[in-house]
């Protein structure tokens, strides 16, 4: 049997409980990610996609159900715990970069590794490595203000697995680029998923990406359902 890297059981979440424009906007998510799997994400506009990417990456706290990565349930551990699941085990990527203006490619993603104590030896030789697996390795030394958007979002990409994540959680990571570099960019989250054993949980507008992934599971009314 496949080993289950991130588990979500009966995840639930309220915005203003209690009050007149209470929204239950979590009804019970479950959601088993396997190690290697890429799994799609799609959601009508405003249901819940974000609180879910939020909770399954250890940012929000479910008001009830529960998050395991790697077996280990963190919702509801210390905020230590869960900080270091976060930081360890989970690597994000939005729909826009969030890297570094005033650092290079290299360096926006040997800095989290710095950061968890790797020498700078190392950490730059895994970037490096990471951007030529995406094709930028020939853009290291760039700012991202000197980088096209793709590249931008390639370099992000290898910035989330810089600290060798177990789950990457990525929100429309290519929502904000053209059609044809769009599809260019996904070919090389696809392959760095693929080539690094990775498991992702991919949110998408884009039903013509999501089929590529190796299931589809849609947000509706608060909870999960196949295709
Ligand atoms: N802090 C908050 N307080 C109150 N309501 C909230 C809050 N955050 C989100 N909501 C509501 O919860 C619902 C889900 O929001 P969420 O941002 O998770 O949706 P989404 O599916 O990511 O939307 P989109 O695709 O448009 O970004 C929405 O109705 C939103 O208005």
């Amino acid at each position: 049997m496949n080993e289950v890297v991130m588990r979500l059981n009966g995840v639930e979440k309220f915005y203003n409980k209690g009050l007149a424009n209470e929204v239950h906007v979590l009804r019970g998510v479950d959601l088993s990610l396997s190690k290697g799997e890429m799994v799609a994400l799609v959601a009508p506009s405003g249901a819940g996609k974000s609180t879910l990417l939020h909770i399954a990456g250890l940012l929000d706290a479910p008001d009830a159900g529960e998050v395991a990565i790697g077996g280990d349930v963190l919702s509801g551990r210390s905020d230590r715990r869960r900080t270091n699941a976060r930081r360890n085990d989970v690597g994000f990527v939005y729909q826009f970069h969030h890297l570094l203006p005033e650092f290079t490619a290299l360096e926006n993603i040997a800095l989290p590794q710095m950061a968890n104590g790797v020498g700078k030896a190392a950490a730059e030789a895994r970037g490096l490595e990471l951007l030529a697996r995406v094709g930028v390795d020939h853009r290291a030394d760039h700012r991202p203000a000197a980088l096209s958007g793709g590249e931008q979002q390639r370099v992000a990409f290898c910035r989330a697995l810089a600290n060798a994540p177990r789950v990457m959680l990525a929100d429309e990571p290519t929502g904000n680029l053209d059609p044809a570099t769009s599809d260019q960019v996904f070919d090389a989250l696809m392959e760095l998923v693929r080539g690094t054993g990775l498991s992702a949980l991919v949110a998408t507008h884009n039903m013509e990406l999501a089929a590529r992934m190796d299931r589809v599971v849609r947000l509706e009314d608060g909870v999960l359902v196949q295709g």
